[in-house]
């Protein structure tokens, strides 16, 4: 197995990304002949039973996602009937390349600050409804890497991954055979949207120093200077802590795609609204909230086809462009223009 050739794929080019909005994406991670036998081995091992359903955990109680089945490579009994995603677990090669360009990462070494989940979704409206992978303590994960292992996807099957980073225009990403998608864990919120085809990925998250007292608390302080916390909260993770207020509709529409009729949807509804209303009600936070919510955009990039260097770089300049004109009109004279709420929707599939 050549793993170890795709990681001098990450380079500094992709780090700075990183760096810059919280993720960056590798179309050729994989070889095309690995990536096809680790589907197969995916797909057998599905059929030998080896997959459960994906469970997860809400308020107290335990829910299952529905169409969603996965493969945890902690478990010693699945590293056999999935040999070569276990050899990925206890690769090092990634997390040193990413320290390398980034040492600050400081991405810890050892299977054990790994997690590799292999993924199944069976296609009946599988989905993810918004999430953060590092949602805070006690969670380590740093780094989030998906590879996705879907050769016939074709538009219309649906199963994209949409990334919601702060405040700036969603990225849909179709789940095209050996795209990589690498994020902060704790940083770039996400969903999936319902699939109608039977999709195969796998997940790699490394786990590093995260959840740091200024990741975690959102301080008086950062009330008060309310512009430059819009810019600071789009590069930190204490963006957690309001972003269910912020997106309150993104959560609600991806919960229901994913739950709706589902044991255990009501009470999450209940739950997220709940906590919106409070956090809306409180004296600072609320209005603080309302401010973040003027300058949400509803804009898109969609990135379908595999990418070539220079056409993920006029699109990527493009929503950076649109999210300053939104800023312009956003922060008139210190003061968000409700008004002139900037709510665009349009896509770009062409250049
Ligand atoms: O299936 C995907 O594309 C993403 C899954 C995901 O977000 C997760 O497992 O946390
Ligand atoms: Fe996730």
């Amino acid at each position: 197995m050549d793993w170890a050739a795709s990681s001098p794929l990450v380079d500094e080019d992709h780090v700075q990304q990183l760096k810059e909005q919280g993720w960056f994406i590798i179309d050729d991670f994989l070889p095309e002949e690995l990536a096809v036998s680790l589907r197969a081995e995916a797909k057998q091992a599905y059929e030998d039973g080896k997959f459960s359903q994906h469970r997860f955990q809400f308020g107290s109680g335990t829910f299952e996602k529905p169409s969603i089945f996965e493969a945890d490579l902690h478990d010693e009994t699945l590293q056999e009937p999935l040999a070569s995603f276990a050899e990925l677990l206890f690769e090092e090669s990634l997390g040193q390349r990413l320290n390398h360009w980034w040492p600050e990462l400081a991405l810890e070494e050892g299977f054990r600050a790994k997690t590799l989940k292999v993924q199944r979704n069976g296609g009946q409206g599988g989905c993810f409804p918004c999430h953060y992978d590092n949602s805070g303590p006690p969670s380590k994960r740093s780094i989030t890497c998906l590879v996705y292992l879907n050769p016939d996807w074709t538009d219309g099957d649906g199963g994209e991954l949409v990334l919601h980073p702060f405040l700036e225009p969603d990225i849909i990403i179709a789940p095209l055979m050996r795209r990589a998608v690498f994020f902060r864990s704790d940083l770039i919120l996400h969903s999936v949207r319902p699939s109608s085809a039977e999709r195969f990925c796998f997940t790699l998250w490394l786990d590093g120093p995260t959840n740091s007292r200024e990741d975690v608390n959102l301080t008086a302080k950062l009330l008060r200077s309310e512009l430059e916390t819009v810019d600071f909260l789009k590069r930190s993770p204490v963006q957690r802590s309001v972003s269910r207020a912020v997106n309150s509709e993104l959560y609600e529409e991806s919960l229901l795609a994913c739950m709706s009729g589902m044991p255990g949807c009501d009470e999450m509804l209940q739950g997220h609204r709940q906590h919106v209303t409070q956090q809306l009600a409180h004296p600072q936070l609320g209005p603080f909230v309302e401010f973040l919510r003027s300058f949400t955009c509803s804009e898109t990039v969609r990135l379908c086809e595999p990418l070539t260097a220079d056409v993920f770089r006029r699109k990527q300049d493009w929503a950076r462009r649109r999210v300053d004109f939104a800023w312009t009109l956003g922060s008139n004279n210190n003061h968000p223009v409700r008004s002139c709420r900037v709510v665009w929707k349009f896509w770009i599939d062409d250049d």
